[in-house]
């Protein structure tokens, strides 16, 4: 799969500066399961997931709540196990890993930006982001990755003196700086109305396009699946669907 262009509503079609999207596989997840107990209780939250994630690729993650998108995240990502089932991170099988390996596959290849943007309140946005940079192995300046994320104007501010969508955008920074594989989100604009979250997409596609880094974005605004080079959809624990888009919509350009 390669996808070079981008389109905006009304026909004009801008090219990309990169598309790193690629056909080689970086995720592999063949019939997952994950059934939680607590007590008499089961909750079977995902039933049967086959997916693949390609290197370079921007997916959009799609479901009413409970469909279980953030437990296949939370899987693929490594910060939970499956019940049942395979996944595969390149050649490494993380379903068959020990919790050190996957603690040392978290930290090498996986940035993770959720709803809410856990910044440190007493820490600027350069510190917070060296905070991570500090323990990293082959990582970018705090103030490259600020630049990534179009907040290198904001570098000495501490949370309390930025908007909500500059501290996700301070978050992103945070996750990218490591110089991750895979790019996880859990509702990153689920906290902002859309002009706020608009500027997080961009920071999101921008990231994917020059870094190549592998992005997946749950959301619960349909129109945010008009950026992805693929949109899955998730039903009572299973992946109902997955459509290709043929040309995708400028961040600016989504509304909701
Ligand atoms: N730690 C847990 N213990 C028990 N049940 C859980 C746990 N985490 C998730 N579940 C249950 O698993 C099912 C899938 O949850 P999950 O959070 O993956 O769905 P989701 O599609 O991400 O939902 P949302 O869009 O609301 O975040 C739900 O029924 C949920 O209540």
């Amino acid at each position: 799969m390669k996808i070079n262009a981008i389109a905006r509503p009304g026909g004009s079609v801008r090219a990309m500066a990169t598309d790193n999207s690629t056909s080689e596989p970086v995720f592999r997840v063949e019939n997952l399961t994950k059934i939680y107990r607590t007590g008499d209780v089961e909750v079977r939250a995902l039933n049967g997931v086959d997916m693949t994630l390609y290197r370079g690729e921007m997916a959009v993650l799609l479901g009413p709540s409970g469909s279980g998108k953030s437990t296949l995240l939370n899987i693929i990502g490594g910060l939970d196990q499956a019940t049942g089932g395979k996944v595969w991170f390149g050649d490494t099988e993380l379903t068959g890993c020990s919790q050190r390996e996957l603690t040392r596959y978290r930290r090498d290849h996986v940035g993770f930006v959720f709803q809410f943007y856990n910044l440190i309140p007493s820490l600027t946005a350069w510190e917070n982001v060296a905070l991570v940079t500090e323990v990293s192995r082959h990582p970018m300046r705090p103030e490259e990755a600020l630049a990534m994320v179009g907040l290198d104007h904001r570098m000495s501010h501490f949370p309390a003196q930025m908007s909500g969508g500059e501290q996700q955008r301070v978050a992103i920074a945070r996750a990218i700086a490591k110089r991750p594989d895979v790019l996880l989100c859990d509702e990153p604009t689920g906290a902002l109305d859309s002009r706020t979250g608009v500027l997080v997409l961009e920071a999101l596609s921008r990231v994917n396009a020059e870094l190549g880094t592998t992005t997946a974005i749950i959301t619960h605004n349909a129109g945010i699946r008009q950026i992805a080079h693929r949109v899955f959809s998730f039903l009572d624990g299973r992946m109902s669907d997955c459509t290709v888009n043929e040309t995708r919509v400028d961040p600016a350009e989504v509304k909701w």
